[in-house]
């Protein structure tokens, strides 16, 4: 049974369809990425799956039944991307009053938040006080206090912004140690590299509208286009031939081909073997997201917001 399941989501600011008719369902024990441009509606979408927000039509269930925020918000935890902390108080009393709002009671809490900061290597900011800490502790200090009560659904909107390599790595590895314990993740972003590494399954929301979802895996096999990078001998000439055409040489003498229709990878392999050529080496070259994703939306501004050139 899906741990949450979003039917016909609809919300709307005003005339603004921040959220338009969007339905999917997130398995249990899954990392699951909401990805979308700016303003495609994501945080209105965490919103409502939080109780923050009601939305104007459509239903949410969380474990088969309609979410009841009071209910449930106990097995929740929510990371929002703006900073929601108090500036005057200590890192230390700020972290035992949020556990203890979640529920736990404080020497449980304490031990918790100790075991967490000596995790993230958080110790010596105990009597820190919030407004001293830079954009990258704070949001240390945001995930803390969003896992502290062991939620079962876990929902980080852009948990890695303002954090440097190394402690983005350190929460990542913890998102992974969360999931494998049997929590689910819901991992709202519009970075679209950091979803490939992190997550399982995903959604694509582009102005309010769900448009492709389904596993990393299946999404990329969906839009594959059969080019292959084959590693040659430098001093093999540049041909085509009726079974692929060459896209691109590059410098090291590699080469991206394109197989044409009806033929497979074997093919290509048969050709250079055929002329006793030597390959170093044959790798399929899979759609990242972020080109997926312009594919999609092609010539629509969200396109242009995530438009580059591929390494
Ligand atoms: N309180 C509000 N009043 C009016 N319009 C809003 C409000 N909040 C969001 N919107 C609009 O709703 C749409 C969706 O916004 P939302 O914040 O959900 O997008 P998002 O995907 O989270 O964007 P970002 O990645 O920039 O955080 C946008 O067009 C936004 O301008």
């Amino acid at each position: 049974m899906a741990l949450l399941e979003l039917h016909n989501l609809k919300k709307y600011y005003a005339t603004q369809k921040a959220v338009d008719d969007i339905s999917f369902s997130v398995e249990p024990g899954t990392i699951f990425g909401l990805l979308g441009p700016n303003g495609a509606g994501k945080t209105t979408l965490l919103r409502m799956i939080t109780g923050i927000l009601y939305p104007d039509s459509g239903s949410i269930l969380f474990k088969g039944e309609p979410f009841d925020a009071m209910k449930d918000v106990e097995q929740i935890g929510y990371m929002p991307e703006e900073r929601g902390l108090y500036k005057k108080m200590k890192i230390g009393e700020h972290a035992l009053y949020l556990a203890q709002l979640k529920g736990l009671e404080k020497n449980e809490a304490l031990r918790l938040i100790k075991e967490w900061f000596i995790k993230l290597e958080m110790q010596s900011w105990w009597n820190k006080k919030v407004e001293d800490l830079s954009k990258g502790m704070s949001q240390k200090l945001q995930f803390v206090t969003t896992v502290l009560h062991d939620p079962k659904l876990i929902i980080l909107d852009e948990p890695f912004s303002g954090l440097d390599p190394v402690n983005s790595n350190i929460i990542k590895e913890e998102i992974f140690k969360l999931a494998k314990r049997g929590a689910t993740i819901i991992f709202s972003t519009h970075r679209m590299e950091q979803v490939e590494e992190i997550c399982d399954q995903i959604v694509l929301v582009n102005k309010g509208q769900k448009i492709l979802d389904g596993s990393v895996k299946e999404v990329k096999q969906q839009f594959k286009q059969n080019l292959f990078k084959i590693g040659l001998d430098s001093n093999t000439s540049l041909e085509n031939s009726n079974v692929f055409e060459v896209i691109k040489e590059n410098e090291d003498h590699s080469l991206i081909v394109k197989i044409q229709q009806g033929y497979t990878p074997n093919d290509v392999l048969l050709h250079y073997i055929n002329q006793n050529i030597p390959i170093h080496s044959f790798q399929e070259i899979l759609p990242s997201l972020n080109e997926i994703f312009i594919q999609l939306v092609e010539g629509t501004p969200a396109a242009r917001q995530f438009q580059h050139i591929p390494a």
